[in-house]
Protein backbone atom coordinates (compact mmCIF):
# COMPACT_ATOMS: atom_id res chain seq x y z
CA UNK A 1 0.00 0.00 0.00
CA UNK A 2 1.31 3.68 -0.88
CA UNK A 3 2.27 6.00 2.30
CA UNK A 4 -0.65 8.28 1.70
CA UNK A 5 -3.09 5.30 1.10
CA UNK A 6 -1.83 4.16 4.34
CA UNK A 7 -2.29 7.42 6.13
CA UNK A 8 -5.66 7.36 4.58
CA UNK A 9 -6.43 4.17 6.18
CA UNK A 10 -4.88 5.01 9.73
CA UNK A 11 -6.59 8.30 9.74
CA UNK A 12 -10.28 7.87 8.27
CA UNK A 13 -11.79 8.57 11.81
CA UNK A 14 -10.10 12.37 11.14
CA UNK A 15 -11.26 12.72 7.87
CA UNK A 16 -14.76 11.44 8.99
CA UNK A 17 -14.64 13.68 11.45
CA UNK A 18 -14.41 16.57 9.05
CA UNK A 19 -16.91 15.41 6.71
CA UNK A 20 -19.86 15.17 10.21
CA UNK A 21 -18.49 18.56 11.61
CA UNK A 22 -21.52 20.80 12.13
CA UNK A 23 -20.31 23.58 10.40
CA UNK A 24 -19.40 21.37 7.28
CA UNK A 25 -23.06 19.99 7.84
CA UNK A 26 -23.96 22.98 8.18
CA UNK A 27 -22.76 24.49 4.79
CA UNK A 28 -24.18 21.36 3.41
CA UNK A 29 -27.67 21.76 4.45
CA UNK A 30 -27.79 25.72 3.85
CA UNK A 31 -28.11 25.98 8.03
CA UNK A 32 -24.82 27.17 8.47
CA UNK A 33 -25.38 30.85 10.45
CA UNK A 34 -23.97 34.01 9.12
CA UNK A 35 -22.29 34.84 11.56
CA UNK A 36 -20.25 31.64 11.43
CA UNK A 37 -19.65 31.55 7.91
CA UNK A 38 -18.02 34.92 7.59
CA UNK A 39 -16.06 34.33 10.12
CA UNK A 40 -14.92 31.43 8.43
CA UNK A 41 -14.12 33.58 5.33
CA UNK A 42 -12.61 36.00 7.05
CA UNK A 43 -9.94 33.59 8.71
CA UNK A 44 -9.30 31.55 5.47
CA UNK A 45 -8.58 34.25 3.52
CA UNK A 46 -5.69 34.75 5.50
CA UNK A 47 -4.67 31.17 6.07
CA UNK A 48 -4.78 31.13 2.10
CA UNK A 49 -2.03 33.96 2.22
CA UNK A 50 -0.13 31.87 4.97
CA UNK A 51 -0.21 28.70 2.13
CA UNK A 52 0.65 31.07 -0.31
CA UNK A 53 4.08 31.43 1.66
CA UNK A 54 4.26 27.52 2.19
CA UNK A 55 4.32 27.34 -1.67
CA UNK A 56 7.02 30.31 -1.80
CA UNK A 57 9.04 27.86 1.18
CA UNK A 58 8.40 25.43 -1.49
CA UNK A 59 9.51 26.72 -4.77
CA UNK A 60 12.78 27.46 -2.30
CA UNK A 61 13.37 24.11 -1.58
CA UNK A 62 12.52 22.78 -5.48
CA UNK A 63 15.04 19.99 -6.60
CA UNK A 64 14.02 20.86 -9.84
CA UNK A 65 11.49 23.25 -12.43
CA UNK A 66 9.10 20.44 -12.60
CA UNK A 67 8.31 21.18 -8.93
CA UNK A 68 8.80 25.14 -9.44
CA UNK A 69 6.08 24.33 -11.85
CA UNK A 70 3.98 22.34 -9.82
CA UNK A 71 4.19 25.57 -7.06
CA UNK A 72 3.28 28.16 -9.06
CA UNK A 73 0.25 26.64 -10.64
CA UNK A 74 -0.77 25.48 -6.68
CA UNK A 75 -0.22 29.78 -6.06
CA UNK A 76 -1.98 30.34 -9.19
CA UNK A 77 -5.07 28.04 -8.48
CA UNK A 78 -5.47 29.77 -4.93
CA UNK A 79 -5.18 33.84 -5.95
CA UNK A 80 -7.08 33.13 -9.04
CA UNK A 81 -9.41 30.88 -8.58
CA UNK A 82 -10.20 30.29 -4.98
CA UNK A 83 -11.42 33.81 -4.28
CA UNK A 84 -15.01 32.89 -6.07
CA UNK A 85 -15.54 30.30 -3.89
CA UNK A 86 -15.35 32.42 -0.91
CA UNK A 87 -17.27 35.16 -2.69
CA UNK A 88 -20.15 32.34 -3.20
CA UNK A 89 -20.43 31.55 0.63
CA UNK A 90 -20.53 35.57 1.37
CA UNK A 91 -22.53 36.17 -1.10
CA UNK A 92 -25.78 34.37 0.55
CA UNK A 93 -25.35 36.49 3.43
CA UNK A 94 -25.36 39.69 1.08
CA UNK A 95 -22.18 40.34 2.81
CA UNK A 96 -19.03 41.98 0.63
CA UNK A 97 -15.71 39.96 -0.04
CA UNK A 98 -13.89 42.64 0.65
CA UNK A 99 -15.49 43.68 4.14
CA UNK A 100 -15.11 40.18 5.23
CA UNK A 101 -11.21 40.99 5.85
CA UNK A 102 -10.11 39.56 9.70
CA UNK A 103 -7.47 41.51 11.12
CA UNK A 104 -5.85 39.08 12.33
CA UNK A 105 -6.09 34.46 11.95
CA UNK A 106 -8.01 33.30 15.35
CA UNK A 107 -5.77 30.88 17.57
CA UNK A 108 -6.62 27.91 16.23
CA UNK A 109 -5.64 29.12 12.83
CA UNK A 110 -2.43 31.18 13.43
CA UNK A 111 -1.85 27.50 15.14
CA UNK A 112 -2.68 25.58 11.60
CA UNK A 113 -0.53 28.31 9.68
CA UNK A 114 2.50 27.95 12.27
CA UNK A 115 2.36 24.32 11.79
CA UNK A 116 2.61 24.50 7.67
CA UNK A 117 5.36 27.25 8.07
CA UNK A 118 7.23 25.24 10.53
CA UNK A 119 6.93 22.32 8.60
CA UNK A 120 8.59 24.53 5.68
CA UNK A 121 11.75 24.66 7.28
CA UNK A 122 11.66 20.70 7.59
CA UNK A 123 12.34 18.42 4.08
CA UNK A 124 10.41 18.43 1.16
CA UNK A 125 8.70 15.27 2.04
CA UNK A 126 7.57 16.97 5.08
CA UNK A 127 6.45 20.35 4.16
CA UNK A 128 4.24 18.40 1.27
CA UNK A 129 2.71 16.22 3.90
CA UNK A 130 1.87 18.96 5.90
CA UNK A 131 0.26 20.49 2.86
CA UNK A 132 -1.67 17.53 1.88
CA UNK A 133 -4.77 17.63 4.49
CA UNK A 134 -5.40 21.09 3.42
CA UNK A 135 -6.58 19.67 -0.81
CA UNK A 136 -7.44 16.21 0.43
CA UNK A 137 -9.98 16.49 2.62
CA UNK A 138 -12.04 19.49 1.00
CA UNK A 139 -11.82 17.57 -2.21
CA UNK A 140 -12.92 13.95 -0.58
CA UNK A 141 -15.49 15.67 1.26
CA UNK A 142 -17.25 17.95 -1.56
CA UNK A 143 -16.79 15.02 -3.46
CA UNK A 144 -18.55 12.68 -1.19
CA UNK A 145 -21.16 15.45 -1.28
CA UNK A 146 -22.00 14.94 -4.55
CA UNK A 147 -21.87 11.57 -4.43
CA UNK A 148 -24.70 11.32 -1.30
CA UNK A 149 -26.77 14.38 -1.65
CA UNK A 150 -25.48 16.59 -4.97
CA UNK A 151 -26.14 20.40 -3.96
CA UNK A 152 -28.54 21.05 -6.07
CA UNK A 153 -28.43 24.11 -8.58
CA UNK A 154 -30.59 25.87 -6.10
CA UNK A 155 -28.10 25.42 -3.25
CA UNK A 156 -26.66 28.85 -1.92
CA UNK A 157 -23.00 27.58 -1.69
CA UNK A 158 -23.16 25.90 -5.14
CA UNK A 159 -20.25 27.34 -6.76
CA UNK A 160 -18.14 26.97 -3.33
CA UNK A 161 -19.05 23.14 -3.53
CA UNK A 162 -18.42 22.83 -7.13
CA UNK A 163 -14.93 24.24 -6.72
CA UNK A 164 -13.54 21.82 -4.09
CA UNK A 165 -14.84 18.73 -6.03
CA UNK A 166 -13.53 20.09 -9.72
CA UNK A 167 -12.12 17.56 -11.73
CA UNK A 168 -8.63 20.17 -11.26
CA UNK A 169 -9.14 20.41 -7.26
CA UNK A 170 -9.02 16.45 -7.62
CA UNK A 171 -6.12 15.85 -9.98
CA UNK A 172 -4.44 17.99 -7.53
CA UNK A 173 -5.16 15.64 -4.78
CA UNK A 174 -3.83 12.79 -7.20
CA UNK A 175 -1.08 15.16 -8.16
CA UNK A 176 0.36 15.69 -4.41
CA UNK A 177 -0.38 12.06 -3.48
CA UNK A 178 1.54 10.80 -6.26
CA UNK A 179 4.53 12.89 -5.28
CA UNK A 180 4.30 12.92 -1.60
CA UNK A 181 4.54 8.96 -2.08
CA UNK A 182 7.71 9.19 -4.33
CA UNK A 183 9.25 11.84 -1.27
CA UNK A 184 8.26 8.54 0.67
CA UNK A 185 9.61 5.94 -0.92
CA UNK A 186 13.03 7.98 -0.93
CA UNK A 187 13.15 8.99 2.74
CA UNK A 188 14.63 7.01 5.61
CA UNK A 189 12.31 6.31 8.69
CA UNK A 190 12.53 8.95 10.57
CA UNK A 191 11.56 11.08 7.66
CA UNK A 192 8.60 9.10 7.02
CA UNK A 193 7.80 9.41 10.89
CA UNK A 194 7.88 13.40 10.91
CA UNK A 195 5.60 13.51 7.72
CA UNK A 196 3.33 11.21 9.54
CA UNK A 197 3.11 13.25 11.99
CA UNK A 198 2.55 16.27 9.96
CA UNK A 199 0.24 14.96 7.83
CA UNK A 200 -1.93 13.58 10.78
CA UNK A 201 -1.48 17.44 13.01
CA UNK A 202 -2.94 19.25 10.20
CA UNK A 203 -5.99 17.00 9.56
CA UNK A 204 -6.66 17.79 13.36
CA UNK A 205 -6.03 21.42 12.62
CA UNK A 206 -8.94 20.73 9.50
CA UNK A 207 -11.68 19.83 11.98
CA UNK A 208 -10.69 22.25 14.78
CA UNK A 209 -10.39 24.74 12.02
CA UNK A 210 -14.48 24.06 11.23
CA UNK A 211 -14.52 24.38 15.09
CA UNK A 212 -13.09 27.41 15.24
CA UNK A 213 -15.22 28.95 12.25
CA UNK A 214 -18.53 27.47 14.67
CA UNK A 215 -17.63 29.13 17.51
CA UNK A 216 -16.88 32.38 16.39
CA UNK A 217 -13.39 31.70 17.89
CA UNK A 218 -10.50 35.03 18.22
CA UNK A 219 -8.63 36.29 20.34
CA UNK A 220 -10.79 37.95 22.25
CA UNK A 221 -13.78 35.43 23.21
CA UNK A 222 -12.32 33.13 25.24
CA UNK A 223 -14.46 29.97 26.20
CA UNK A 224 -16.59 30.49 29.10
CA UNK A 225 -15.13 28.10 31.08
CA UNK A 226 -11.79 30.02 30.79
CA UNK A 227 -13.33 33.07 31.67
CA UNK A 228 -15.74 31.43 34.35
CA UNK A 229 -13.87 28.92 36.15
CA UNK A 230 -16.40 26.71 37.73
CA UNK A 231 -13.80 24.65 39.91
CA UNK A 232 -12.96 28.23 41.05
CA UNK A 233 -14.60 28.13 44.32
C1 LIG B 1 -8.58 25.77 6.34
C2 LIG B 1 -8.65 25.39 4.90
N1 LIG B 1 -8.21 24.19 4.54
C3 LIG B 1 -8.28 23.82 3.25
C4 LIG B 1 -8.80 24.65 2.29
C5 LIG B 1 -8.90 24.21 0.87
N2 LIG B 1 -7.86 24.63 0.02
C6 LIG B 1 -7.09 25.67 0.27
S1 LIG B 1 -5.94 25.89 -0.95
C7 LIG B 1 -6.50 24.58 -1.81
C8 LIG B 1 -5.92 24.19 -3.13
C9 LIG B 1 -6.60 24.86 -4.25
O1 LIG B 1 -6.23 26.18 -4.30
C10 LIG B 1 -7.53 23.98 -1.16
C11 LIG B 1 -8.22 22.78 -1.65
C12 LIG B 1 -9.26 25.91 2.72
N3 LIG B 1 -9.77 26.78 1.84
N4 LIG B 1 -9.18 26.25 4.02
Amino acid sequence: MSFTAELRDTYADLFEAFWSHPFFQGLLDATASKEAVVHYVGQDRQYLAAFLRCYGLGMAKAPDTDWTRFFLEGARIMLEEEPDAHRALVAHFGVDYDTSQAPRLAPTAQAYANHMELAGHDTLGVLMAALLPCQWSYAWATLRAYREETPGPDHPFRAWFAFYASEECQSLVAEYRTRIDALAAAAGPEERGRMERAFVDSMYYEVAFWQMAASGETWERLPSRVLEPRDAQ
